[in-house]
């Protein structure tokens, strides 16, 4: 059992192509965005375990002998590779008071942590006395995959603390990362957390918060891509709340209503993806204006799709329509409903029309901001390595 406190981070995502559409075996590319969860973990020496989420309003402790008899209750043993079963989730909803309707954040992501706990600690020892508190700079269920980030992070941080893996941060060392078999099941872990939280996760936002960069994703199956050009990206967050879990069964009611008119629709989009692709590795690393037209049609294309599959959101209309009118082009990222837009930012671009685009975008009443895409996936951090706000919110400042 790990005697050091640890503090563990992963990043957020944007989809570029292929959000709805990967739950049904096409093509996804999607990248690490530099906002991250970070998770603070501490060993408890009061044979309890407690969990502050100030993001989603959770402030709980349990007593660890009532966890291990609530654990001791499951017939089915747990594993990286078995989805929570629907009675697995039932009693651990009934343990914490959570009603079997309830898609509130602070109840999935209850349910998220205690499924986790146990089911880490039944399969690598005993229930671990903890204190844990996380904290992110994701907002939350906008399509910027904080449910993941938090998962990836959970995983890490209770994989770590069961011995499961290794708690790789030497001496003297600000950040560390996982063996790639330890990245592997890190990952397995954290989308049972996005099952639980999603219903039916195809797998992308886990592991591009696991291993970070630019991902191609297909099936389970995960590829870095070759050569990632600086691309220069605006999100909007529309701030219109959304579940990814109502939204991606509702793009699955709609496929088996009309599979002969939204499987093209499917397919088309597997096809950006992977044109999208060819297109982003053909491109050098500081990109001339040649290479944008192709990427802003398919952002067009795509953004078009995605409403056909019912994922819009007249305040996504919106976003479109207000930087189409400064010659930009745009498309929403993860589930949709509301959540995030991204806008594609040419390299000639101009300063005056970024700002622009920003004031009018502000001005509904959307929040937006340039980023950087490609960042690191899961890592181990010293205390002394992390910002003073980080430190803050993780109550170690
Ligand atoms: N900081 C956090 N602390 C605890 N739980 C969180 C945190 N961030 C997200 N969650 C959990 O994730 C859920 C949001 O996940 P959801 O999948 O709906 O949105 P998202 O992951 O932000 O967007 P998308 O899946 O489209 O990328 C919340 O309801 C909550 O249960
Ligand atoms: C909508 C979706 O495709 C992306 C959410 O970020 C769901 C998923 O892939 O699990
Ligand atoms: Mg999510």
């Amino acid at each position: 059992m790990l005697e050091r406190s640890l503090v563990v981070s992963a990043p957020g995502k944007v989809i570029l192509h292929g959000e709805h559409a990967v739950v049904h075996g096409k093509v996804a590319l999607a990248v690490a965005l530099d906002l991250r969860t970070f998770l603070r973990l501490r060993p408890g020496g009061g044979g309890s375990v407690t969990v502050r989420l100030p993001g989603v309003g959770v402030a709980a402790s349990w007593d660890t002998p009532r966890l291990r008899a609530l654990r001791s209750g499951f017939s089915a043993d747990f594993d990286e590779s078995k989805s929570p079963s629907v009675e697995q989730l039932d009693t651990l909803r009934e343990f914490a008071g959570i009603t079997a309707e309830s898609s509130a954040p602070e109840s999935l992501a209850t349910l998220a942590f205690l499924y986790m706990c146990l089911a880490i600690s039944a399969k690598y020892g005993d229930v671990p006395s903890v204190d844990i508190i996380v904290w992110s700079e994701l907002p939350t269920g906008a399509g910027l995959g904080s449910s993941a980030a938090y998962s990836v992070c959970l995983a890490a941080a209770l994989l770590t603390a069961c011995g499961a893996i290794a708690c790789p941060l030497a001496e003297g060392e600000s950040t560390a990362r996982w063996t790639e078999e330890e990245l592997s099941l890190i990952n397995s872990w954290a989308f049972q957390g996005e099952r639980v939280i999603h219903g039916n996760p195809s797998g992308v936002d886990n592991a591009v918060g696991t291993w970070g960069g630019a991902l191609r994703y297909q099936s389970g199956k995960i590829t870095s891509l070759k050569r990632v050009p600086t691309l220069r990206i605006l999100l909007t967050n529309t701030k219109v709340p959304r579940s990814t879990k109502v939204l991606v069964a509702g793009v699955k009611d709609k496929i088996l209503k009309f599979p002969a008119i939204m499987n093209p629709v499917l397919d088309s989009i597997s096809a950006i993806s992977q044109e999208c692709q060819s297109v982003l590795e053909a491109m050098p690393g500081n990109p001339s204006p040649e290479y944008y037209p192709v990427l802003e049609e398919l952002f067009d294309i795509n953004q078009h799709h995605l409403n056909v599959m019912g994922v819009g959101h007249p305040s996504l209309d919106r976003l479109c329509h207000v930087t189409a009118s400064h010659g930009l082009h745009s498309k929403l990222t993860g589930a949709g409903g509301g959540g995030c837009g991204i806008t594609l930012l040419r390299p000639d671009t101009s300063p005056l029309a970024v700002e622009a685009a920003k004031r009018d975008l502000c001005a509904c009443g959307f929040e937006c901001w340039e980023t950087n895409i490609g960042a690191p996936g899961v890592t181990l951090h010293s205390s002394s390595s992390l910002k003073a706000d980080v430190l803050h919110a993780l109550s170690m400042s």
